[in-house]
């Protein structure tokens, strides 16, 4: 299988925090989404894989070439959408089409008007008076626009209000139908990534928790509620992780349905999880093990 991105044993070291190692792969044709807790490492490990900051190990491949090694070619086919502004603002769209167009082989201006008119983005205004969510179609415009195969996304959704935040998750499930690019991006909103990716990568205080399928994960895990009594039997059977205690006795997660089935059956009380409540109860588990 050729990935789209493929991550290795990656690490970064700063002081006082240390990053990895990570290992991760994406393939063409789908999305992964990339989660944790405030300043687990989600955006060095972007800056990493955008070639931003030098790495301390590991190695990094983008579209089957080494990216320490052919970062300039990578980036051609490389769309980083996020709404700073990286763009001149002074500039109409017009005047910063033409700057852009510049740095990318594969420019097409066909398509950069057919998505500035379907994003309904001003073509007069500055792009110092566009609103965040007009910056962030203005970003995606111009990757689509240089035919990226791999769109990475810092934080995508955040501030963005519903409707917006619904119309650029289905545009996501459009960019991939083609089968031959790949998204990932960093999200807090677990309901967005519930929606649209294919693939979760979880990272708490710099380590790898997860990168699993996400129906897998959903299929895999189940929130096991039940009464005081009952979490130290269980707890002692190895089968909870993030205990949360409250007024009725305890919830928490489970990754052996099976023997919490097996041996407590009809005396707890098993749901599916959210993709939060799994966030959640990990960073619980791992903070407290
Ligand atoms: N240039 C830097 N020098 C030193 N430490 C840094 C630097 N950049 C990031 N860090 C540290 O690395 C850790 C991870 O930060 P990072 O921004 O990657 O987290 P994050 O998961 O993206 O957080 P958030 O969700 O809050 O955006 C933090 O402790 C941060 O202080």
């Amino acid at each position: 299988m050729s990935y789209i991105l493929d991550v290795k044993d990656l690490r970064k070291e700063y002081k006082g925090f240390s990053l990895g190692p990570l290992s991760f792969q994406l393939e063409p044709g789908y999305i992964m989404g990339l989660i944790g807790p405030n300043g687990s490492g989600k955006s060095t490990t972007i800056k990493a894989i955008l070639g931003l900051i030098r790495p301390n190990g590991g190695s990094i491949r983008i579209f089957g070439k080494d990216q320490a090694k052919e970062m300039q070619a990578i980036k051609q086919q490389i769309g980083f959408v996020y709404d700073q502004n990286h763009f001149y603002d002074e500039f109409t769209i017009g005047e910063m089409k033409k700057v852009i167009a510049g740095f990318y082989e594969y420019w097409d201006n066909s398509l950069f008007s057919q998505y500035i008119d379907r994003f309904n983005l001003p073509v007069r205004k500055k792009i110092k008076e566009f609103s965040k969510g007009m910056k962030m179609k203005f970003s995606l415009a111009v990757a689509l626009s240089h035919h990226a195969r791999l769109i990475i996304m810092d934080e995508p959704t955040s501030g963005l209000d519903p409707i917006f935040r619904s119309e650029l998750l289905d545009l996501l499930l459009e960019i991939i139908q083609d089968e031959e690019k790949a998204i990932f991006f960093s999200s807090h909103i677990t309901s967005d990534l519930e929606r649209v990716a294919d693939y979760i990568t979880f990272i708490h205080n710099g380590n790898l928790i997860f990168s699993e399928s996400k129906d897998d994960l959903l299929d895999t895990y189940r929130i096991v509620k039940g009464g005081p009594d009952l979490l130290e039997p269980l707890q002692e059977e190895g089968l909870l992780t993030g205990v949360i205690n409250n007024q009725f006795g305890f919830e928490a997660l489970t990754a052996d349905v099976a023997a919490v089935n097996d041996r407590f059956k009809g005396q707890v009380i098993m749901d599916k999880p959210s993709l939060e409540q799994i966030m959640v109860h990990m960073a619980r588990g791992e903070q407290y093990a």
